[in-house]
Parts: C-alpha cells; sequence; structure tokens
C-alpha cells in the first residue's frame, strides 16, 4: 500500500476545509483535501444545500416554471462547483485526493477509493466533513419508492403535484415555499404542537398565517405513523403524497471516520467535540463545520476556519466563545431574520427590555415591491440603549439583519440606526421606522 506523507490534511472538501487547503497554500505549506465524491467538490452549500435551493427560491419568485428553474439551478451549481474546485486545487501547495478518509491513528489515515487503498500521514489533521439527512424510523420510510431528502427533491425531473413534507424547520419551510411557488399542493406534517417555536408567537403566527395563506397545509402536533409509497399515515389521516419530502435535521458526518482509533471523542449530542480552538481531544486534530455542532450554517463553516486560521497563521486571539452573536435567515417569502434575544428569551432570562415594533406595510419599498406582508420587533436594553436582539420578517430581511448584526457586534445605540441616511426605497429604511415605534 502507497504512504504518503503531508504537513496538513483536511478530510471533507467543505467550506471551512477549502478556506484553510487555500490559506495553507498561500502560507507556504502543503495541504491535502480528501473528498469521497468528486461531484461534492466544495462541499454541501454549493452542490446540495444553499445554493442551489436558494436559485430555485429565486427563480419561483421570478415566475419561471419549474422545468427552466431547475435549469437555472444546475447552471448556477456549475459554475459554483467549479469556482469551489479551481479555487483550492489549483493552488500551487495544495492536493486533492478522491476516496472516503477513515482514521488508522491519530495521524494517520487511510483513503479508500474502489481497489486503490493510500495511507497519508499528517502532522496537523483537520476534520470538515459535514452533516447528511437524518431519516427517523417510521414504519415503510426505507421501502417507500417516493421519498426524498432536500437532495433528491433539487434533483426531479417532474414537479410532484401533491408534496408532503416531514418536519418544520429550515429545509421543511423553505421547500414548502419553493413547490408551493412551483404550483405543487403541498402539506407539511410536524409532531411539535408548536409552529416555529424558537421564535416569538406574534412572528410565528404571522409566518403561518401567511404560508397557510399562500396555499401550503400546516399540520402540527401530528405523529408520523406510517409511509407507503403514496401516502403518509399521521395523526390519524391519511395525506396522500407524489413525493414525501423528508426534512427532519441533519446529523455529523462522523459513521465512516473511525474517529475513536484517533482518539477523536464525541459530545453528548454526538458530534465531535472540540475546544475553544476547536481542537478535539487528540492534540494534533481539529474539527470544523457541521461536524462539530453549534448551528449548521455555511457562514459558521466559514468562521470556523478563521479561528483555526488565525492560530496558524495569527495571533491565536481568535476563539470559538467569542462568537456571541449569530443571525439566521430563512428564505421562506418573506424571509424571516433574526440575531440575539427575541421576547420570549427575554423573559425567560429576567433581562429587562424596551420593545420596538412595527408592521412591515408602511415601508415604502414594501409598497414598490408589493409585498407589504411582515413585522419587524427590536429589544432595547434600557440602561445602555444598545439592541439585544431584532428580528425582521419581511420582503430581503436577509439583508437588512446584516446591518442590525453589525450595529449589536459594534455596540451601537439604537438611536443611530433610528436616525441614519438610508437610500430610498430600500427595506432597510425599516429600520428608521422601527426604532421610533416604542410599544410601551
Ligand atoms: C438544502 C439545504 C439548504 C441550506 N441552506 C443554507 C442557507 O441558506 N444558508 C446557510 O448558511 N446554510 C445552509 N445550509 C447549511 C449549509 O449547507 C451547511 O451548514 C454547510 O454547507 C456546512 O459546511 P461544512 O463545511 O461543515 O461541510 P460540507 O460542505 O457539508 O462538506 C463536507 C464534505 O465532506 C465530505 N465527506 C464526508 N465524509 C467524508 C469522508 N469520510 N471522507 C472524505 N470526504 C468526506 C462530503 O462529501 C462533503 O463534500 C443548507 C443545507 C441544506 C442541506
Ligand atoms: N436558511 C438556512 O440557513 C438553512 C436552510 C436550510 C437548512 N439549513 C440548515 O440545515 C439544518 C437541517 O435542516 P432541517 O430542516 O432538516 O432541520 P431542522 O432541525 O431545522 O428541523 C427539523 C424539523 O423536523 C422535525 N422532526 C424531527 N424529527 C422528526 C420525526 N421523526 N418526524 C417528523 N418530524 C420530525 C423537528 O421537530 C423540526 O421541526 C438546519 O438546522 C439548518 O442549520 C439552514
Amino acid at each position: 500500500m502507497e504512504t504518503r506523507h503531508f504537513k496538513n490534511i483536511i478530510i471533507g472538501f467543505g467550506k471551512a476545509g477549502r478556506a484553510l487547503a487555500k490559506s495553507l497554500s498561500k502560507n507556504g505549506e502543503e495541504a491535502l483535501i480528501i473528498e469521497r465524491d468528486q461531484a461534492m467538490y466544495g462541499g454541501t452549500c454549493p452542490n446540495v444545500g444553499c445554493a442551489p435551493s436558494k436559485t430555485l427560491i429565486v427563480a419561483g419568485q421570478k415566475n419561471m416554471n419549474f422545468s427552466e428553474a431547475m435549469t437555472t439551478k444546475y447552471k448556477v451549481r456549475e459554475i459554483l462547483h467549479n469556482a469551489a474546485y479551481h479555487g483550492v486545487a489549483d493552488e500551487a501547495l495544495v492536493y486533492v485526493m478522491d476516496g472516503l478518509a477513515r482514521f488508522i491513528n491519530s495521524k494517520t489515515v487511510e483513503v479508500v477509493n474502489g481497489e486503490n487503498v493510500t495511507q497519508v500521514i499528517g502532522e496537523r489533521i483537520f476534520i470538515n466533513t459535514g452533516a447528511t439527512p437524518i431519516i427517523p424510523e417510521i414504519e415503510g420510510i426505507h421501502e417507500a419508492k417516493n421519498i426524498v431528502t432536500s437532495e433528491g427533491a433539487m434533483e426531479l425531473s417532474e414537479l410532484p403535484k401533491k408534496l408532503v413534507i416531514i418536519g418544520a424547520g429550515y429545509i421543511g419551510l423553505e421547500f414548502a415555499g419553493m413547490f408551493n411557488k412551483f404550483g405543487s399542493e403541498v402539506t407539511i406534517l410536524e409532531p411539535h404542537a408548536t409552529f416555529l417555536p424558537k421564535e416569538d408567537e406574534d412572528i410565528s403566527n404571522e409566518i403561518y398565517k401567511d404560508l397557510v395563506a399562500a396555499g401550503v397545509e400546516i399540520q402540527l402536533g401530528v405523529e408520523i405513523e406510517r409511509i407507503t409509497d403514496s401516502e403518509v399515515f399521521a395523526g390519524g389521516k391519511v395525506y396522500p403524497a407524489d413525493k414525501i419530502l423528508i426534512a427532519t435535521g441533519r446529523r455529523p458526518n462522523i459513521k465512516d471516520l473511525d474517529l475513536e482509533k484517533a482518539d477523536v471523542e464525541l459530545s453528548e449530542n454526538g458530534y465531535i467535540k472540540v475546544d475553544d480552538d476547536l481542537k478535539t481531544t487528540a492534540q494534533n486534530i481539529w474539527a470544523l463545520g457541521d461536524v462539530r455542532g453549534g448551528g449548521q450554517f455555511y457562514y459558521l463553516s466559514t468562521d470556523d476556519f478563521r479561528i483555526v486560521n488565525n492560530q496558524l497563521f495569527g495571533d491565536h486571539s481568535r476563539k470559538l466563545s467569542d462568537r456571541k452573536l449569530v443571525p439566521y435567515s430563512v428564505f421562506i417569502s418573506p424571509t424571516l431574520s433574526r440575531i440575539g434575544l427575541d421576547e420570549k428569551q427575554a423573559k425567560e432570562a429576567g433581562v429587562n427590555y424596551r420593545l420596538f415594533k412595527m408592521a412591515a406595510a408602511p415601508i415604502v419599498k414594501a409598497k414598490v415591491v408589493q409585498d407589504t406582508r411582515g413585522l419587524l420587533k427590536a429589544l432595547v436594553d434600557p440602561n445602555t440603549d444598545e439592541i439585544l436582539g431584532a428580528t425582521l420578517y419581511h420582503e430581503d430581511s436577509h439583508e437588512v439583519i446584516n446591518l442590525v448584526s453589525l450595529a449589536m457586534k459594534m455596540h451601537t445605540p439604537y438611536q443611530v440606526l433610528r436616525d441614519q441616511i438610508f437610500t430610498h426605497p430600500t427595506m432597510g429604511e425599516g429600520l428608521n421606522d422601527l426604532f421610533q415605534n416604542e410599544v410601551k
């Protein structure tokens, strides 16, 4: 068996891994990046995650039909896939190896590619293997022919007439909105009795109302009993389906890694355990991105890269524990975006706050784009005037939330956003209005 030595080995071609490979090369160090599937060069986001799903969502909003949208998605995916691959593989000191990686010990990794097995020995090893859909144990799920995950749902050659989605999380809601826009009859089945339990009730009520008004059926508090090729039995009812999308969360890709051989331990929730430097329990091994838990977002994988890169080539000041504010956006229509505390959390934590709240309808840009749905909320610290959190449910909120996020990070008093000059007409101007609308 061939054995090769590299100073740095990266397992998985995810966002953090490819950014790190590039940086290592730019800093004069050799890096091997191992990927089990050539179609996944670049990882989940450009190939089967964020980018293709958002391309389809936007295509639907532009009133493309399903087939046109799919053609567009394939084009965008190819561009992003190639850019991700060449952005790394063309680096002078980066080597790409195809195959499934598994540990032999904490310095040695075996890479299996069909009949070929290569051993690679590395001084440092970085695990960036991402996550994969959870398929829950529901009777019939493994036999039923029309089951898809998010990946399969974005590869369909025909629009399903009736789509049943199991799970009302990020993927469930985004795909519900998307397929509904293309013309599918969509039903979401969710065992949790509360819709969007993490959000304030006034926000989740608005979203529920808008999805139902668009034609999405949402069944909450239903236990999924059984699945056949064309039906889902849940909560004592039968839901006919041409396709059944399983959107019940994603688990870390660790099954094939033989982590115990490298003394890499897992945390209680089953993700790779890391310290404040993203080091695992093995001193020469790090874990980055979805595989280590802590929020499955592209931008957190990017930020994990920044932490490790700062250790290797910076002043080692950047720590995981510094990451206190993480915004998120759910790409339904309109988009839900949030950062920091909402009212529910503030009350639970006994945090005093001033509440600012307004409907999206008065914002001029909302009228211009003829989408006046939505609600904006922000919490402000009564002592410091700093923003404690904001939930924005409106057109383009995924852009506006980044302004609020920056203001919070810079400890900017809310009056700055209230009085800021924004260009017109933009949804950002809504912040001028929001911070004048205190609820007393
Ligand atoms: C449908 C969908 C939509 C999403 N939308 C968004 C969004 O809008 N915004 C957002 O921020 N996030 C979104 N996400 C989440 C986002 O895609 C992930 O958080 C992010 O891509 C994780 O990247 P990563 O660096 O952890 O690894 P990944 O990009 O998942 O890469 C891991 C790579 O490792 C490879 N691999 C695994 N095991 C091995 C092994 N043993 N040997 C060799 N290679 C291996 C895999 O094939 C894969 O290419 C979405 C996810 C999905 C599924
Ligand atoms: N806009 C974005 O940033 C974006 C978009 C898509 C995905 N993602 C990432 O991908 C991850 C995975 O998304 P997801 O929607 O699969 O997971 P999720 O954790 O967001 O939602 C899973 C849903 O499935 C339900 N569920 C769990 N087990 C079930 C079962 N056995 N039967 C029926 N329902 C069940 C849960 O109650 C929950 O509502 C997200 O956590 C997110 O981090 C992000």
